[in-house]
């Protein structure tokens, strides 16, 4: 039988020590982490089913923490919405509270965190709220809809003494972890130029005007949506490269092409340098290009001693392969040996992030290690340079921070 631990409150847990955290991991008791959900909509219907943190440890291989959505609220009064939410993705869970507002979500005091996963713009309103209510947020892609919001929002987590993340799964999956070992091992020497692209077919014209995807007061267009993902792979190849030493990039150049239905971004273009290592990131998103697929990877690294190829789709790759030259006379840029890694696993791959989210409110930590506050900085610094460089502003009054 195993002990199952819940917290309301940070303080709370803080008054386990040191001792009764290692004597807790060691006889496997599970610690009990307590969802509230913002929104009805799709990555939360993913989220809340059982393709993600929503499947018990045993099936995830973790002994350590447990899950469990207490809340889901719907905007405008719409309990129904959220009861018949539930009831879709939850078996009609009778223990998770139906809201009808995103107020009553974060008055819970049952609520340890809050996942945010509304469009884009209403991240940062969202968020805000979570956070001056006192609970712990993970918050989807695009973490904000500008730098100067996520500079407010962080310093709102500091003022509260709150967990913050942005849910950037790809960052706390398992192939990601292993890439970012193989190129810190340094057997591929150092890594030169990344090229990513995440391009997701939307049929643009079919979608009404109002979708998260065209509307710009909804932040709609391919950098905000798409642009997490071939960033995230320069992120984990190039700024996180040991000797680059977390060292931003000298350069940032953006090309937007607009649809003409709304004005916002179909197909992107964007390039990052990184002078402390001399290298280069060369990536785009599209909304209206199919995906990279097969023997096109989404992600390619390619090192002074080798490449690494990453199959799409890059925001969840199962597999990649590695190419490694030779270090013989003669024998430069040769593949001498080759290596595919396949991962697999239960789920979406998105209770890796959720599993982080609960580690590091154990600990008492105010962000991850892995998917930090500087790295979405850096990701919103670099869209709002692209955006402007494409000439994409979003209407008046849609960024609440400027
Ligand atoms: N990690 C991942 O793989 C993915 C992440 N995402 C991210 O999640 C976020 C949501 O995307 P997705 O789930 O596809 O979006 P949806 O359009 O499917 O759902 C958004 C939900 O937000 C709520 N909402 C609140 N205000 C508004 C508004 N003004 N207009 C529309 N909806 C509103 C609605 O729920 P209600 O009415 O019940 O409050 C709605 O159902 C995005 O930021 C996106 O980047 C999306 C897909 C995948
Ligand atoms: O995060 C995402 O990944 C997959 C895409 O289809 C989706 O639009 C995006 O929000």
């Amino acid at each position: 039988m195993h002990l199952a631990v819940a917290w309301k409150t940070e303080a709370s847990w803080l008054r386990l020590t040191t001792f009764a955290a290692a004597l807790l991991s060691a006889t496997m008791a599970p610690i009990i982490l307590r969802w509230g959900i913002i929104s009805t909509g799709g990555i939360v219907a993913q989220t809340l089913s059982r393709t993600s943190a929503s499947i018990p440890r045993r099936e995830r291989n973790v002994d350590d923490i447990e899950h469990k959505v207490v809340a889901v609220g719907s905007r405008n009064g719409a309990v129904d919405k959220a009861k018949e939410f539930i009831k879709k993705y939850a078996d009609g869970d009778e223990n998770i509270k139906a809201c009808g507002t995103y107020e009553e979500v974060y008055a819970n005091s049952d609520v340890d965190v809050i996942y945010i996963g509304t469009p884009h713009t209403l991240h940062y309103d969202n968020s805000l709220d979570a956070i001056k209510a006192g609970k712990h947020v993970l918050c989807e892609k695009p973490v904000t809809s500008n730098a100067a919001e996520l500079k407010a929002l962080l310093a709102a987590a500091k003022e509260h003494g709150v967990f913050f993340m942005e849910a950037m799964w790809t960052r706390f999956q398992p192939l990601s972890l292993a890439i970012i070992d193989l190129l810190a091992s340094g057997e591929l020497g150092k890594p030169v130029v990344v090229n990513a692209d995440l391009s997701v077919d939307f049929n643009l014209e079919n979608l009404p005007k109002t979708h998260r995807i065209l509307d710009p007061v909804l932040g709609g267009g391919a950098i905000l949506d798409l642009g997490p993902y071939p960033l995230v792979w320069a992120i984990m190849s190039l700024f996180e490269y040991p000797t680059n030493q977390h060292t931003l990039p000298s350069k940032i150049t953006g090309s937007i092409v607009k649809t003409a239905l709304t004005g916002v971004d179909a197909n992107t273009a964007f390039t990052l340098n990184f002078d402390k290592l001399g290298a280069q990131a060369v990536l785009s998103c599209s909304t209206n290009a199919p995906m990279l697929q097969g023997d096109n990877p989404g992600a390619v690294i390619r090192c002074e001693r080798g490449i690494i190829r990453v199959a799409a789709p890059i925001y969840l790759p199962k597999s990649y392969k590695v190419s490694i030259f030779g270090t013989g006379p003669g024998e430069r840029h040769k593949v001498v040996r080759e290596e595919e890694k396949v991962f697999d696993y239960i789920g979406k791959g998105m209770h890796f992030q959720a599993d982080e989210v609960a580690r590091c409110v154990r600990e008492g930590r105010k962000e991850s290690a892995l998917w930090t506050h500087e790295k979405s900085l850096l990701e919103i610094t670099v869209f709002d340079e692209v955006r402007k460089q494409g000439g994409y502003a979003l209407p008046p009054g849609v960024e609440r921070v400027v």
